[in-house]
């Protein structure tokens, strides 16, 4: 099977089941006009981020890597009117992107986006006992997954599911010998899930636009 093929049949998926995007379509074309690299998840994962955060049931979302805020978005609108998603970014162009990006979309009221390395602002969301969050995102800088797992087990409550995306990498993440500081984060996150009995945790391998990939999702005991 050709990634031809798992992209054709992402557009197939849209196209049966989601109704016509222009907000999110918009979204991934001021992305590309900004510079923007194609990071975002694609839209069938982005429709999973949005039905996991309502299956949670989840009010409080925190998200570790804006970028322009697509993932953001599609969780944000999964919350209920009264619900909030924390959004983490370093970058400030993807992050006034992502900004300008919310207020398309209308979901600014529900998003908080604090700019900044990403322990920073965690560490700020500690000592702020902003916590605890219902369902937490990692998708920023993969060789600091183990960190940013820490502060999400900060940040969690018993039930709180935690997602890391970016874990197959292709395959790669069978390399334990390799140098790839992304496949030794994504070994880290499975380290991490797989060492803390506190996590109940699995992985979804991902076909489809964005290549092979995956999610490691885990609920907090
Ligand atoms: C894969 S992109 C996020 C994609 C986004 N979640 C989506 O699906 O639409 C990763 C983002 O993390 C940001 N990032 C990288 N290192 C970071 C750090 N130390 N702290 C915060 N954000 C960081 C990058 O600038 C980039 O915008
Ligand atoms: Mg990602």
């Amino acid at each position: 099977m050709s990634r031809k093929t798992w992209a054709a049949v992402d557009d197939y998926i849209v196209e049966a089941l989601f109704e016509a995007d222009p907000a999110l379509d918009a979204v991934l074309a001021a992305n590309r006009d900004q510079g923007l690299p194609p990071i975002d998840v694609s839209p069938a994962q982005g429709k999973l981020l949005s039905l996991l955060t309502r299956i949670q049931g989840a009010k409080k979302v925190l998200e570790i890597g804006t970028l322009g805020g697509y993932s953001t978005i599609w969780m944000a609108r999964a919350l209920p009117m009264d619900g909030k998603i924390v959004t983490l970014e370093l970058d400030p162009h993807h992050a006034k992107v992502a900004r300008s990006n919310f207020e398309r979309a209308g979901v600014s009221e529900r998003v908080e986006l604090r700019v900044g390395p990403a322990l920073e602002s965690l560490a700020a969301l500690g000592a702020e006992s902003a916590g605890p969050f219902d369902l937490i995102f990692i998708d920023a800088d993969k060789p600091n997954n183990p960190n940013y797992l820490s502060w999400a087990m900060r940040l969690s409550r018993p039930g709180t599911v935690i997602i890391c995306d970016n874990v197959i990498r292709d395959g790669a993440v069978l390399d334990g010998g390799g140098h790839d500081v992304n496949v030794v984060g994504a070994r880290a996150a499975f380290s991490f899930i797989g060492g803390d009995k506190r996590l109940d945790g699995t992985a979804i391998q991902t076909v489809g636009a964005k290549g092979y990939d995956g999610f490691a999702i885990a609920i907090v005991s």
